[in-house]
């Protein structure tokens, strides 16, 4: 009795706490995009002296008023997003990067920066529609309510990239940071299963970047990215990668094997089938398969989620989930149940997970 009193009174002020959380907690997010705005995680990196950067060097390096820089840089290093150190004997101090910072640079291309996507996400296109959310959740079964997206904009996000080159650009970079980050996991965990392959197609490739990693890693490998028209039009031109526009609804490129990556969660179970049938089509039937990456939400939390790494990992699954909601009309990610459904549904014969330790998890579904 006198524990669970404890307990309550332990519950209350943490949430008198964790309250403000949901007041103000745009701000975080908001300090984050001001400094890929400003490019301070690249401007401290380049100091020329090489030394942590005081105020002045930096409001300087960024063309910043010194006193709204100190409140912004205060916040963030309070975030631990940088740190503040003491330089000159103790009688200043400087501003240094750390990893979280340098993932914050908009002009590396190193598979850690993820700078595109906090701007495509906190652009004003996507966060518009989290304003609704509410609605979509109060839609009657047969929904009368226009998904969140499609409310704002009149049209669905495709259509808004294929109306709107600035937007388009916008996702295929994000993606294409997220593709450098995992697709190199990707192949590591997947190795042996390219042996004797001779052609893939990367299914809503956007920009290329995945098939161009993949090629890289495995140079007998010819490529095809394949996507809209609109995206593949202006796709980089890369050794080994051939671009290919079409509709996935249609058809999709023969070759031995598909690749597909963060497609199939923007689409509900009835179109997810029929883009796995025409992917299944795509690939010989005695030798084919189709690399799926993407999450798996783990659906028994107690048993399948130890503490730390796995439980953050799956928060970003579950937040993940949330983006589906308002920015697709019936995307969603899975529960490894209902990729089962889909997969059967599509007419696989059967199918693999390998885990990457990541948000993302790789499922190959094979034809025979
Ligand atoms: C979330 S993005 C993923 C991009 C890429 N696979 C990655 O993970 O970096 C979804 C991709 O699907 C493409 N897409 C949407 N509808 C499509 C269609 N009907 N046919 C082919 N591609 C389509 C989009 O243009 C976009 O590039």
């Amino acid at each position: 009795m006198e524990e669970s009193k404890s307990n309550l009174v332990d519950e209350e002020a943490k949430a008198s706490l964790d309250i403000w959380r949901f007041v103000f907690g745009f701000a975080d997010i908001a300090a984050a995009k001001c400094a890929i705005d400003l490019k301070i995680p690249e401007a401290i990196e380049n100091n020329p002296s090489s030394q942590p950067m005081t105020l002045a060097e930096l409001s300087s390096a960024v063309s910043a008023s010194p006193s709204h820089l100190r409140r912004i840089m205060r916040f963030l290093v309070h975030q631990g997003i940088f740190k503040e150190v003491p330089i000159k004997d103790g009688l200043a101090t400087g501003y240094t990067n750390t990893p979280l910072s340098r993932r914050m640079m908009i002009t590396k291309r190193d598979g850690k920066s993820l700078a595109p996507f906090v701007l495509f996400e906190t652009s004003r296109e996507m966060l518009a529609p989290w304003l609704r959310l509410s609605s979509v959740v109060s839609s009657p079964v047969n929904g009368s309510h226009p998904p969140p997206f499609d409310a704002v904009h009149s049209k669905d996000v495709w259509a808004l990239a294929e109306d709107n080159p600035c937007f388009s650009e916008m996702i295929n970079e994000a993606m294409a940071c997220d593709t450098r980050r995992v697709v190199p996991r990707v192949s590591r965990a997947c190795q042996d299963l390219f042996d004797g392959v001779s052609t893939v197609v990367d299914v809503g490739g956007g920009n290329g970047e995945a098939m161009g990693i993949l090629v890289k890693e495995f140079p007998w490998i010819k490529g095809f990215n394949f996507d809209l028209p609109h995206v593949t039009d202006v796709a980089q031109v890369l050794d080994g990668v051939e671009n290919v526009g079409g509709d996935m609804f249609d058809y999709v490129p023969k070759s031995d094997a598909v690749f597909i990556k963060w497609v199939l969660h923007d689409w509900g179970d009835k179109d997810c089938i029929k883009i796995l049938k025409n992917c299944k089509e795509a690939v010989p039937a005695n030798i084919g398969k189709v690399f799926i990456v993407e999450s798996v939400i783990r659906e028994n939390k107690k048993t399948m989620i130890v503490e730390g790494r796995d439980e953050k990992l799956e928060h970003v699954r579950l937040m993940l989930d949330m983006v589906m909601m308002a920015h697709t009309s019936t995307g969603k990610e899975r529960t490894l149940k209902e990729w089962d459904f889909v997969l059967n549904e599509a007419g696989f014969a059967r199918y693999e997970v390998r885990d990457i330790d990541d948000v993302q998890c790789v499922i190959i579904a094979y034809r025979s």
